[in-house]
């Protein structure tokens, strides 16, 4: 059997792999032997910061190439290890295990050996690594040894050669060729930001960067709208960190630490995927500011000891308010920050988050003892802000009377309209009067290589549709928005029922979970082992708590089971896809019912746009009706419908049986005995009313043996290959770019039902 598993571990990037990658392609003879499970070279799984507090999850490491042995309750492991190297007894006869590999044997050649001391330097190594994570875990550490270790001598090739041979299972690496920045010049950041940049291979900025950047070097206050992908998280990050690059070379040696900037955030998801974003563009520095997120689902102890010695902190507000708060000498460092930004501002500003960005605000600006207040009590007028930092605002959508306001163009006054333009300067406290208002997108809030369908159904056959379509894209990574957390535990079991990999995200879901279901998108998907091609692309079903800022890489598609509430919702759903230079399809079911709403809401998205090439709202640019032929759709009935029934009637039985308990515990506590009679009584009234009630009672009462047979009925269909009838082709030869290309140019045909 061979061994390819994941264990956890608390170390840092794996020495291994690196080594791996550097001992080119040396290769030795090699026999097969049992190693001790502690002296394979685990390699280190590299798992995002955001799991890095998860209640003892640390990480993971893998292993490939190595054969488990049972015998009788002894398991032993199976590695190619060097030839002539004496095996490692059980009892340790002190020889060393010096490497495996799964190369076959006639392919090696032979290599020399190199002394042992040396062939247990990575080892001690990654001990070291291990350590200093944990020290660092623990917030033992100094802040400033989490800055980035001093680069360490580079390995042997020989010895690396030795012990890791299984570098001839990977393809040689070639060096990557330096990306020309010159189009970074004109910024002129300094030449530690520049290599940091050239390091995430970023050729040039885009054009929110390229404009926002310069403003914020200068010392604006700016507000930036760009659209979804565009990268506004470096447009504000870059100038950050370059002040903070700055502050290094000034400062101090004992100067008092303190944080050059507070990021809020709406989401935690989005909290976590900024703060890896910065700490990648660090990667490239020289000496990196320690960056912390503080969000709610983890410990509240672990974040205060990393707020100490934080030079850049990102948050949620609630959670941040809560931590902050309570702690008298983190506040006060925090007063002194650089620069403030608000992510997502028009949700933060419209939700109920604001009250603690608020109070954030309020505590930042309040007057200390022996502070003087610089406002005049004689003077009717805003006092000036006190605070000499920075106020920085991003978003792809803003309230678009704020807009014209921001641009100028107000015609009327916005004064005590909650979105306006007094109200945001008076939240936030700009520094500045006029705020710089940088606008890059004024025509489309869409993503340029954006393509939008809509594909009209009737309301019970959104799910046919929705299988349809995800059939027809079997290698695209699809997320599926709905509106309600119902729909998403219906529909992810659902999918599941039929062969496809759908996970569910809402925000009922525990964080870890949340934050587990995000990875399991982002992993690779499996590839047919004879073609070498994906065989089905994640999907993620989700509400908007997955809309805003998450940028997940290779999301093709983006489909709207349930029409986005607002125009506002459907821009950040869409451009999950189409990110910076990539494409993508947003496409929206939509029912007979959802009709008007939908096409209010294009003709709000796509106003400007139609507005600016001289056609009238009614032409709709940009969405195209999609015409799925139903003929097609219809062979997939059979399939949905007992996907349907099976879900539904799972649904109901596990909904029963918590309602079942409730009564039980609730009669128990009351002192009441139920005999069965009487709880079959009490049970069906519940059951009366609605005729979803109803339904679900009905549900409910099929037996095990029913949903077995339907299972196997399902199974069975399954096998079969879908013919899509009139174009004889197979269903997964089509594309959604080959659907849009041959759509009626017309907006809203109509579509006659199918009768699920
Ligand atoms: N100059 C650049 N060149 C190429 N890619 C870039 C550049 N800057 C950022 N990116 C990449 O673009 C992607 C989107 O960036 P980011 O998440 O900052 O977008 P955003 O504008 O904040 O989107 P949203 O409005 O959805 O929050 C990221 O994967 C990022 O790494």
């Amino acid at each position: 059997m061979a061994f390819d598993k994941k264990r956890k571990h608390s170390g840092e990037q794996s020495q291994a792999k690196r080594s791996q990658q550097k001992a080119g392609s040396k290769r030795q003879k090699t026999e097969k032997r049992v190693v001790p499970v502690d002296e394979l070279p685990w390699q280190t799984v590299q798992v995002p910061e955001m799991f890095d507090d998860a209640e003892g999850f640390y990480g993971l490491e893998e292993i490939h190439g190595v054969d488990v042995v049972r015998e009788g309750d002894v398991v032993k492991f199976v590695a190619a290890v060097p030839k002539g190297k004496a095996e490692k007894k059980d009892d340790d006869d002190g020889e060393e295990f010096e490497g495996f590999d799964d190369t076959p044997e006639e392919e090696s050649t032979p290599v020399e050996t190199k002394a042992k001391d040396r062939k247990k330097e990575p080892k001690a190594k990654k001990k070291e690594a291990k350590e200093s994570k944990k020290e660092a875990k623990d917030g033992k550490k100094d802040a400033k040894e989490q800055k980035k270790p001093t680069p360490q001598p580079t390995e042997d090739p020989e010895l690396v050669s030795n012990l890791f041979t299984s570098i001839d299972a990977l393809p040689d690496v070639e060096p990557e060729e330096d990306v020309d920045t010159s189009e970074w010049a004109p910024l002129e950041l300094s030449p530690d930001m520049m290599a940091a940049i050239g390091n995430l291979r970023f050729g040039k900025p885009t054009p929110i960067q390229a404009q926002a950047i310069p403003e914020i070097i200068n010392g604006r206050d700016v507000i930036g709208k760009a659209s979804t992908g565009s990268g506004k998280t470096l447009a504000f990050g870059i100038p950050i960190v370059e002040s903070w690059l700055a502050k290094q070379a000034e400062e101090e040696k004992d100067e008092k630490r303190r944080p050059v900037a507070m990021i809020l955030s709406p989401t935690r998801e989005l909290a976590h995927q900024i703060s890896d974003h910065l700490k990648k563009l660090c990667d490239g520095l020289t000496t990196s500011p320690y960056i912390c997120s503080v969000t709610g689902g983890l410990a509240i102890q672990k974040q205060l000891r990393q707020l100490e010695k934080a030079d850049i902190i990102i948050g949620t507000p609630g959670r941040l308010w809560e931590v902050i708060s309570t702690e008298n000498s983190i506040m006060n460092s925090i007063r002194a920050i650089d620069f403030l930004v608000v992510d997502e501002a028009d949700r933060l500003l419209k939700d109920g988050q604001f009250k603690e960005a608020e109070d954030i605000i309020k505590a930042l600006d309040r007057t200390q003892p022996g502070e003087e207040a610089e406002e005049d009590s004689d003077s009717d007028e805003e006092p000036t802000p006190k605070h000499n930092r920075q106020t920085l605002v991003f978003s792809a959508t803003f309230n678009k009377a704020l807009q014209q306001k921001l641009a100028g163009k107000a015609r009327y006054n916005l004064m005590g309209e909650a979105e306006s333009l007094e109200h945001l300067l008076k939240k936030l406290n700009f520094r500045e009067k006029k705020p710089k208002f940088i606008d890059t997108n004024p025509v489309s809030q869409m993503a340029e290589r954006l393509k939008e369908g809509l594909i009209h159904c009737g309301d019970l056959e959104k799910d046919l549709y929705l299988y349809a379509v995800l059939l027809l894209q079997p290698t695209r990574r699809a997320l599926v928005f709905t509106n309600a957390i119902n729909t998403v535990r219906r529909l992810t079991p659902f999918l599941q029922n039929l062969n496809l990999p759908a996970i569910a995200l809402h925000s009922d879901m525990e964080q870890k979970a949340r934050l587990r279901s995000l990875e399991k998108f982002k992993a690779d998907p499996p590839k047919n082992a004879n073609t070498g091609s994906s065989i089905q692309a994640p999907i993620l079903v989700a509400t908007d708590v997955a809309a805003r800022g998450l940028d997940i890489p290779n999301v093709d598609l983006v489909i709207h089971y349930h029409v986005p509430r607002s125009a506002d919702d459907y821009v950040h759903r869409s451009g999950r896809t189409a990110r910076a230079t990539q494409s993508g399809v947003s496409i929206m079911l939509c029912g007979p019912k959802e009709d008007i709403p939908t096409q209010r809401l294009i003709a709000k998205v796509h106003a400007s746009s139609a507005a600016a090439s001289g056609k009238s709202k009614k032409d709709l640019l940009g969405v195209q009706t999609i015409d799925i032929d139903r003929r097609l759709v219809s062979h997939l009935k059979p399939r949905v419908t007992l996907s349907k029934k099976i879900t539904e009637t799972t649904i109901a039985k596990e909904k029963g049986a918590k309602e079942d308990d409730w009564l039980k515990n609730a009669a128990e506590e009351l002192g009441i005995e139920l005999d069965e009679d009487e709880f079959e009584k009490v049970g069906s009234w519940k059951g009366k009313g609605s005729g979803k009630k109803q339904k679900e009672r009905e549900a409910r009462e099929v037996g095990k043996q029913e949903v077995q047979k339907w299972r196997w009925e399902l199974r069975e269909l399954l096998k079969k290959r879908v013919n899509t009838g009139v174009s004889e082709k197979y269903l997964n030869g089509v594309d959604v770019e080959g659907l849009l290309r041959g759509v009626r140019s017309e907006f809203l045909g109509q579509v006659e039902g199918l009768g699920l």
